[in-house]
């Protein structure tokens, strides 16, 4: 079982960006999530990591509530941002989701241009009061995702033009737009060569300077070499969370064991 004491004792309170106690998700009748507790820390990569089907990528949309976008889905329990309830009425989903950005397994750039693809979400949260500062906002999410030099002489092409590795550090370009606190990575090389991969990795180890970094891999040694947090789930249950050094010389759980040395997955 999961212990409570272990995260808190670790670390100091204001190190907690995202705080989730006792979640759980329904697909219907599917209990899907299984009254996960964990607080996610800032300026740190987590890694979840477990077999397939067994809840990450739905423990992951929890966090900025793509959940509810999917009819079936219910979702219980608290998850709070900087100790606000993300789920509260008050809080605006399309609000959320520019504070707590996501990248997909897929790379997804919209049919825009690659400047257009950058530009979006700051136009729509009204960053920019003019076309000189969204053009500098525009350059600055596409260095910080180390894409600037590739691009800056063709921004009016299309971003569905670029290769793979380069549509997905577009799509990391566009959450870090925005300036989120976190930002939420779906298998984000799972479609990527092993050159692009490596430089996504890179980025991701340098996107954790200025906030929080989530990912789900299915590759632990992604997880080993990205993050310093891991959490492992299994059948819809947070089984085992730490520190990935730990996670991956000296699990606690039995089932943590077997799925790092490859018995269970
Ligand atoms: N939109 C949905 N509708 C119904 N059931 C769903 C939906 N999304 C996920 N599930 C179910 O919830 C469970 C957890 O799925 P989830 O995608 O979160 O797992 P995962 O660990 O991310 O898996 P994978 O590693 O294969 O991506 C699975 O049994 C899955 O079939």
């Amino acid at each position: 079982m999961y212990d409570m004491n272990r995260v808190e004792n670790a670390v100091s309170q204001t190190d907690i960006k995202i705080a989730a106690r006792g979640v759980q998700v329904y697909y219907g009748d599917k209990h899907a999530l299984k009254d996960v507790d964990v607080d996610i820390l800032d300026k740190t990569v987590t890694a979840f990591i477990g077999p397939s089907g067994c809840g990450k990528s739905t423990f992951l949309r929890c966090i900025n509530r793509m959940n509810d976008t999917i009819p079936i889905a219910r979702v219980e329990g608290k998850i709070a941002l900087d100790g606000e309830d993300i789920y509260d009425r008050r809080v605006d989903p399309v609000q959320l989701r520019a504070k707590i950005g996501m990248v997909f397994q897929k790379p997804n750039p919209f049919p825009k241009s690659i400047y257009d693809n950058v530009a979006y979400g700051p136009r729509i949260h009204g960053l920019s009061r003019n076309r000189a500062e969204l053009d500098e906002i525009v350059e600055k999410a596409l260095r910080g995702a180390a894409l600037w030099n590739e691009v800056k002489d063709r921004l009016q092409e299309p971003g569905t033009g670029l290769s793979g590795g380069q549509q997905q550090r577009l799509c990391i370009a566009r959450a870090v737009a925005t300036a989120p606190e976190v930002l939420l990575m779906d298998e984000p090389c799972s479609a990527l060569d092993p050159i692009a991969t490596g430089q996504v990795e890179e980025l991701i180890d340098q996107l954790r300077e200025q906030f929080s970094v989530v990912i789900v891999t299915h590759s632990m040694q992604q997880a080993a070499r990205v993050s310093q947090k891991t959490a492992f789930f299994h059948l819809g249950n947070l089984v085992e969370y730490g520190e990935t050094d730990d996670i991956f010389t000296k699990p606690q759980d039995s089932r943590t064991e077997a799925y790092i040395s490859g018995r269970i997955g």
